[in-house]
């Protein structure tokens, strides 16, 4: 559905890439999450895929149409989400969401609907500039459900929400994804990533550094740790293991046929965890 081959981007336009020579593809249906720190070249990526900044160099095709060259019908199939809340402050939620709708030359959804999904419904006719941060962030969020895409790009959809707010939002967002669409999600919260990404692409400097299923990233690169409980001396004691390296196997087995053993847990590295190892950074 997204295909993207040797991506560069340079707001200078000269060596000092933002983004520098991704590849990467998101199937049908799939949710691809971008996952890095500030920086990193998420929202540049996201701008180059839907328009707002021009492909410089590489290609990219959306639902089989070659960004350079695309139809109007385009932006009919697709919806953005921004982090920075971009709405007219002098509207009311409903007005913002009928103006949009206004912009595009499908069926599009009922504003009152919209709003109802993410708990706008009784401000609804509140001046935008009377909304809360997370409010605002909402009501972009909605917006960009608009006209039923089919694509849909969201950048940090829940950064700053509550968790009521944010659990709404990711619920939304799994419907959608069952229900066909496919979505590129760019976020610096390794959380949301893996509880809604089939996969993910850890992006940094602007460069990919791996792209898999949160599962499999974990297998290959995580640390696997058991954490013990055990009688000694009366007392218990706790311990975490490897389970690579022959002492801590060693010991785990005596553990087990000693029957000093209390309880045992697999440890499971996080992937902040894993991107640290292989980039050396932080997510935040
Ligand atoms: N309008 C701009 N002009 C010049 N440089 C920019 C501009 N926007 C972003 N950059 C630079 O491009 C690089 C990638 O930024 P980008 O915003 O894509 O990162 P990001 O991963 O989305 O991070 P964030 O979550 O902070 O937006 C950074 O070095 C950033 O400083």
């Amino acid at each position: 559905m997204i295909s993207v081959e040797g991506l560069y981007y340079s707001y200078s336009h000269d060596e000092n890439y933002a983004v520098e020579g991704i590849s990467f593809e998101i199937n049908e249906g799939e949710i691809l999450g971008f996952l890095g720190p500030n920086g990193a070249g998420k929202s540049t990526t996201q701008k180059v895929l839907t328009g707002l900044l021009p492909l410089q160099k590489g290609k990219v095709f959306i639902a089989g149409e070659d960004i350079m060259k695309v139809s109007k019908s385009f932006y009919n199939r697709i919806g953005v989400s921004f982090e920075q809340p971009n709405v007219y402050m002098k509207l009311t939620g409903y007005e913002n969401l009928k103006f949009f709708a206004s912009m595009f030359d499908v069926p599009t959804e009922d504003p009152y609907e919209l709003l109802r999904l993410v708990g706008l419904e009784d401000a609804a006719n509140m001046k935008a500039k009377e909304y809360s941060k997370g409010m605002l962030q909402r009501l972009v969020f909605v917006r960009s459900l608009i006209n039923r895409p089919m694509i849909w790009f969201l950048d940090e959809p829940v950064s700053g929400l509550d968790p009521t707010a944010a659990a709404q939002i990711k619920e939304l967002i799994k419907h959608k994804k069952e229900e066909g669409v496919t979505i590129f999600l760019a976020t610096h919260n390794m959380h949301v990533a893996e509880e809604l990404c089939d996969r993910v692409a850890f992006i940094n400097a602007g460069k990919i550094i791996l792209i898999d299923t949160p599962r499999n990233l974990k297998l290959r690169y995580g640390e696997r740790l058991v954490r013990v409980e055990y009688k000694s001396n009366g007392k218990i004691k706790r311990e975490l293991l490897s389970m690579t390296e022959t002492a801590d196997i060693e010991k785990l087995n005596t553990l087990i046929s000693s029957g000093k053993l209390e309880t045992i847990h697999s440890m499971e590295a996080s992937l902040e965890d894993i991107f640290i190892k292989v980039t050396g950074r932080e997510l935040v």
